[in-house]
């Protein structure tokens, strides 16, 4: 996506670690209208597909969900939550999932009144790196024995390799934006086309 690149070129930074900042637009302060033509675009690549919900994942991913559901006929988000709270009851489907920004495990958990058998289920999140957000929850989606229709990712920073894993796997994954490259020295970033 053109436009998500630019973006990225214009106000992201390369950190040192593998950490590229775009919280200017897209996971601190949020650019809704940006959000608006993320979910389009992710609309347009799943055209067809039957979806019943998005699941994502506390805390990025849920602006940006909650904004594409609308191009999903308003399907209900869910976000797996990572802390357990006296208002999450009843039975859980529960993971754990290294947070690459935190450098610490969480848990991941999602309602069982939430997650349902036979469903339907497109993933959205801000950002790709390891892949093991999205491992969580597909292995939530796996226990709940609902399905995954595909996977919406912003900004896939591909020389880290969770993406091509789980396209290995064979996940219908749709980021519209893919960093082949990028170097905290220079700030240059090369993308994927
Ligand atoms: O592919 P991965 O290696 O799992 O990295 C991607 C995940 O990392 C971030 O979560 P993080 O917990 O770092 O931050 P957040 O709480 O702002 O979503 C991001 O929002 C993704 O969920
Ligand atoms: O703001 C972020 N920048 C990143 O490089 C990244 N990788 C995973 N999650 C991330 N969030």
């Amino acid at each position: 996506m053109q436009e998500l690149e630019e973006r990225i070129q214009s106000e992201g930074t390369v950190k040192e670690g593998n950490v590229l900042k775009v919280d200017a637009f897209l996971n601190h302060q949020c650019d809704v209208r940006l959000f608006d033509r993320m979910g389009a675009a992710w609309a347009e690549h799943f055209a067809g597909k039957k979806i019943d919900k998005i699941l994502t994942i506390e805390a990025s991913g849920i602006g940006i969900a909650c904004v594409a559901a609308q191009h999903f006929g308003n399907v209900p988000v869910v976000f797996a939550k990572k802390a357990q709270s006296i208002n999450l009851d009843g039975d859980q489907y529960v993971t754990s999932v290294y947070s690459f920004t935190k450098q610490k495990e969480f848990p991941v958990i999602v309602s069982k009144k939430y997650l349902n058998a036979g469903e339907h289920v497109l993933l959205i999140d801000d950002f790709l790196a390891n892949g093991k957000a999205l491992h969580g929850l597909i292995g939530l989606c796996r226990e709940a024995g609902a399905s995954v229709t595909g996977i919406g990712i912003a900004v896939e920073k591909g020389f880290q390799g969770g993406g091509d894993a789980l396209r290995a796997e064979g996940y219908d994954i749709d980021s519209l934006a893919i960093v082949d490259a990028m170097d905290p020295a220079t700030g240059e970033i090369t993308f994927r086309h």
